[in-house]
């Protein structure tokens, strides 16, 4: 990318999280993401030109020499950090301003640095031609998919009700959201199509920042975060149609048939390798016990044909790996934490900092440090950095999204579309797709972000047993048409066989 002949108007907003913001290029398959800082430091840039660009490499190598490492290369898309005229950043931050969501303008993107990483746009692959259908894509964050075992754990709530389902009361008492999501990221990380297919289901329902859907590299279905608009599933429908209209079903395909057959096709790109082909070995996952959460609306009794586990070489299965780099839980790691920060207030010299690697350099000794950490604590600062490491890139996993890009097979690569067709009709079976999977979002999480793990865990936790569980009345989510009542008592009618 030629970074001198850039023009504002080749560039427009394409989305934002908490810490940064970014811009698709109009024509190019490129993306460019930009730090975001509190809307109280927008006068006097919060650091320097260099620590801008060291923050961005940073996120570079913790990409592709940590989580690239553990994730799997071919998920991986690592980018590489570019630096910006402020003339253009400038121009950009005023034209995207009025596209922002109101509620993450309580951050300004940085204006001062002109540092950027710059990305492929996993929105709008390459593999796509554009005279042909637009590929579809969705971005899934799926957080946190197993139960603590740690003895560390004080609340015995939490080997039972997940993370997320705990959460969901905190974030709807505290206003974050008006509904809550009745995903669980237990059934998504399952690995049981019926359980996938339930949790798909409710990310759908409500979307909130768990869940969005792109065509063509626009956004056409997401959570309108903050507001209260209902989600328009009738649109979505309208989208989705011409990609699963097939065989005999060209004319009569059912709303609930073209959402269970994205789902369908959406399961299978999460259980394959990554890239088209079946999937591979199918790998036994941790004990029951840990993969149920006893807040996800899934009955266990129903499952048809026992829990199949992830194959190993699925996405999820890598990210699910990674999440249980976390085996002491924030109740166990955080006493770890203070002792790395006594040792650093005891011997504040940099060089301390520097040799335990706390703020990187994120390079292979780092990788090292904690895939060789010993399983008995000796005592020492040593283990405490590493299992500290461990935490981080657990916490990183457990942040991440996962963008399947969907693209319809090509008549070329359909030997004849008539045969395609018969094919389709005799099998009763959605048309091919091709499908890539990548994971986005592996920046890493500062050492100095643990405390706050550690409150947030216990605000969530007290939140939960304060309420028993139990939510404000209108806070369920209810999109008309994505469940009935009957689906809702008895949710193995949703489903195919498979
Ligand atoms: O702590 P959590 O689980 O709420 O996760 C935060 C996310 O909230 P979520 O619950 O997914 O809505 C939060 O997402 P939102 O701002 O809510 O979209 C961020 O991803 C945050 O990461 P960072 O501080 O920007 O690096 C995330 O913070 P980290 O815990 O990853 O630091
Ligand atoms: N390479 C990419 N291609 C296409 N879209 C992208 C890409 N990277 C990010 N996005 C879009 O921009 C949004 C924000 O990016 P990202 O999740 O990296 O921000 P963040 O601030 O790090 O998020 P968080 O709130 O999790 O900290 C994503 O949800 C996604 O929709």
């Amino acid at each position: 990318m030629d970074v001198d002949k850039m023009e504002e108007k080749d560039w427009k907003y394409h989305g934002e999280g908490n810490k940064s913001l970014v811009l698709s290029h109009v024509q190019l398959s490129r993306v460019l993401r930009l730090l975001k800082y509190p809307a109280e430091d927008s006068e006097n840039p919060p650091q320097t030109v260099e620590q801008a660009f060291r923050q961005i490499q940073n996120i570079v190598d913790f990409s592709s020499n940590v989580m690239s490492s553990l994730l799997g290369e071919k998920f991986i898309h690592s980018g590489e950090v570019v630096k910006l005229p402020l003339e253009f950043v400038r121009q950009l931050s005023i034209r995207v301003q009025h596209q922002r969501p109101a509620w993450r303008c309580d951050k300004v993107m940085d204006i001062y640095s002109g540092c950027a990483l710059c990305l492929p746009n996993l929105t709008s692959p390459v593999l796509h031609q554009p005279t042909h259908t637009p590929p579809l894509c969705i971005e899934i964050k799926p957080k946190c998919g197993f139960l603590p075992s740690s003895k560390h754990v004080s609340k015995d709530i939490k080997t039972k009700v997940c993370r997320f389902c705990m959460h969901q009361h905190y974030k709807v008492a505290s206003g974050k959201w008006r509904r809550r999501s009745l995903y669980c990221p237990l059934d998504l990380f399952s690995g049981n199509r019926q359980r996938m297919h339930f949790a798909i289901r409710h990310l759908i329902e409500e979307p909130q920042n768990n869940f969005k859907i792109f065509k063509g590299g626009q956004c056409i279905y997401s959570s309108k975060e903050g507001s209260d608009d209902s989600l328009d599933l009738n649109s979505l429908l309208h989208h989705l149609r011409p990609y699963f209209l097939y065989g005999n079903n060209r004319i009569n395909t059912t709303s609930k048939a073209v959402l269970n057959d994205f789902i369908q096709v959406l399961v299978n790109a999460l259980l394959s390798g990554g890239g088209g082909g079946d999937g591979g070995m199918v790998t036994e996952r941790q004990g029951e016990g840990r993969s149920f959460c006893e807040a996800s609306l899934f009955n266990k009794e129903r499952i048809r044909h026992g829990s199949q586990g992830l194959p190993s070489d699925s996405v999820l299965f890598r990210i699910l790996q990674t999440q249980m780099l976390d085996t002491q839980d924030i109740e166990g790691l955080y006493p770890l934490y203070h002792r790395v920060e006594q040792h650093l207030q005891d011997f504040p010299k940099e060089s301390v900092r520097t040799r335990l690697q706390i703020d990187g350099p994120y390079d292979e000794a780092f990788l090292e440090k904690l895939q060789k950490c010993p399983t008995e604590d000796d005592g020492s600062v040593e283990f405490a950095v590493a299992k500290v490491h461990q935490y981080r890139v657990a916490m990183t996993a457990k942040d991440c999204s996962i963008m399947v890009a969907l693209v319809p097979s090509s008549e070329k690569e359909e030997d004849d579309e008539g045969q395609r067709q018969l094919r389709d009709f005799l099998s009763s079976r959605p048309p091919a797709f091709s499908y890539s999977v990548s994971i986005l979002d592996l920046d890493p999480k500062p050492f100095d972000s643990i405390p706050r793990q550690l409150r947030l865990d216990q605000k969530i936790v007290s939140c939960y047993l304060r309420t028993g569980g139990a939510l404000p009345k209108g806070s369920l989510p209810s999109l008309p048409g994505i469940f009935t009542a009957a689906e809702r008592e008895d949710c193995t009618l949703l489903f195919h066989p498979v």
